[in-house]
């Protein structure tokens, strides 16, 4: 060994040869951990997959979202992979034959089975959430609600996925997943908003609020200006680092079809020589007997119960907007106020501030109409159209939609007008911020609806504060480490070229 250290100080190319080679050496190990950097860039996203069944009051809808599993607590990747509408009517509605709720969920959970891969089922999260309908069953009937619930549980169960429960959902609930989830996807809880919405003016922090129409509820949730005075309707978030204080109410019996009834029962004259009425929210020609039984069976119509000798009512439509909305005023309360403003039926609501996302009922109603481009169209002229969409007589109508099922399209006068009613008298919407509801379906790819809310927040996926990201970009991190290694390896040369030794003493070592 000492003869070897000898010549190699003895000799000056040995020492000349031996730089090459570390420099050769240095350079090889950059080259390999820069490629390494490189090509160590995430391999094709593993995806992970969550499953919601919206068990609604008039119908079940299953939503399957995906993301990429390294990006679990990054907001606005979660999307919507698939949606499976459950043929038939709404679980509540299987009250007598409590087991074939359940059995009607297969055809879409089937389809569940085959659109996620096979080796991702155990871990993929199948929740149920039933929202009005469910709640004026258990109202009705707790056992029957109760039984249904067990009857889709089972069926859920049956599946190899993770069955994480059926359960009924609160309203205020309803309202709040609802108004996270168009805010998620809008991208509202970014730093940096990622717009692919409808909604380009909205800016980085501000918030959307959110209007849901079901069948059997109806959803406003917002961020107010002023402070929230009624506790119950306050819901507190830290999402992402920011605090959020948000107004939610949802009202139990005014979605469309239970607002439809307690509109009828309210309206119904007692001392009407026969059983035929008028009803001027239906079109002229178009005629509709309803079973006083059926109309009172529901807890929202029943405190309307007259003491009517027949056993059905007749109701021929009129067709006339503006009574159609005189009628519907009537199912509003506006006195028995206790806050410093109330919406309606004595409940707080703060004033409508900022912008508007409606969707289900109110989208499908609105864009039946084409009244959905508000910017270009003012309350008034809402009101214009519905008013000569109502008086056309029913045979003109069925000739014009003949592919749009006969219930939705005997009813879309009076939804339209409902919606107006609503959000004018009920929400005190005015002409001058009509244009701030914009009516949608889906954000990107996603149904605005409250599923997403309700499973990022189930799967922990929206967390309290911004996750901390890398300090620098990959590419700078990249950039920094290879000149560094080149500086490194010039300062080693000049330091040998100048002081006839290598500079850097790791050198010998690492010969
Ligand atoms: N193309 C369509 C589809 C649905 N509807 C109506 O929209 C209402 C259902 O809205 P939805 O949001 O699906 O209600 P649910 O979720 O079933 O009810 P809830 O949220 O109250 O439980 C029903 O009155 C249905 O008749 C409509 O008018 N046109
Ligand atoms: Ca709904």
């Amino acid at each position: 060994m000492d003869t070897k250290r000898d010549m190699q100080q003895k000799n000056p190319w040995h020492r000349k040869l031996i730089v090459i080679l570390t420099i050769l050496f240095i350079v090889g190990i950059i080259v390999i951990v820069s490629t390494a950097i490189i090509q160590n860039k995430p391999l094709p996203q593993k995806m992970k997959y969550g499953i919601v069944l919206d068990a609604g009051s008039s119908h079940t809808s299953l939503y399957i979202y995906k993301w990429p599993a390294e990006k679990e607590n990054d907001t606005g990747v979660v999307q919507q992979h698939h949606a499976c509408n459950v043929k038939g009517p709404g679980i509540s509605s299987y009250s007598a034959k409590t087991d074939n709720a359940g059995k009607s969920l297969s055809e879409c959970m089937d389809l569940a089975k085959t659109s996620i891969p096979d080796v991702r089922h155990s871990e993929t999260p199948v929740y149920l959430g039933a929202t009005a309908g469910m709640r004026l069953l258990r109202e009705q009937d707790d056992m029957a609600s109760e039984n249904v619930l067990t009857s889709v549980a089972n069926t859920l169960r049956s599946y190899p996925f993770k069955y994480e429960g059926a359960r009924i959902i609160t309203g205020q609930e309803e309202g709040a997943y609802g108004w996270i989830t168009v805010n998620y996807l809008q991208g509202n809880f970014q730093k940096n908003s990622r717009f692919f919405g409808p909604f380009q003016d909205t800016q980085a922090s501000v918030t959307l609020g959110a209007l849901d129409l079901g069948g059997a509820s109806t959803q406003i949730t917002f961020v107010p200006q002023e402070e929230i005075e009624s506790e119950e309707n306050s819901l507190h978030f830290r999402l992402y680092g920011k605090d959020y204080n948000v107004y939610t109410h949802s009202f139990l019996c005014y979605g469309k079809d239970q607002a439809l009834n307690l509109t009828v029962a309210i309206n119904l004259k007692i001392d009407e020589p026969d059983n035929v009425q008028e009803n001027p929210c239906f079109h002229v020609g178009y005629s509709k007997t309803i079973s006083l039984k059926n109309l009172y069976k529901s807890p929202c119509t029943a405190k309307q119960k007259k003491n009517l000798r027949m056993d059905s009512v007749v109701l021929n439509g009129t067709g006339n907007a503006s009574k159609c909305r005189e009628n519907v005023l009537k199912i509003f309360n506006f006195s028995d106020c206790t806050s410093s403003s109330c919406s309606f039926n004595g409940i707080y609501q703060p004033h409508i501030y900022g912008s508007f996302g409606a969707f289900s009922a109110y989208y499908f109603v609105m864009q039946f109409l084409n009244l959905t481009t508000h910017h270009e169209t003012s309350l008034a002229k809402v009101k214009e159209k519905m008013e000569y969409f109502c008086s056309t007589p029913w045979a003109s109508v069925k000739q014009r939609f003949p592919t749009v099922k006969e219930k939705y399209l005997s009813e879309y006068c009076f939804s339209g007008n409902y919606i107006i009613t609503l959000l004018e008298n009920g929400y005190s919407f005015t002409e001058d911020n009509w244009n701030t509801i914009t009516f949608i379906k889906k954000i990107g790819n996603s149904d605005a609806g409250w599923t997403l809310g309700y499973m990022l927040n189930l799967t922990n996926m929206i967390p309290a504060e911004a996750p901390s990201s890398p300090p620098l970009p990959y590419g700078g991190y990249v950039a920094i480490m290879v000149i560094f290694s080149l500086l490194l390896l010039a300062l080693c040369t000049i330091g040998y070229i100048f002081f006839g030794k290598p500079a850097c003493n790791s050198q010998k070592h690492i010969i």
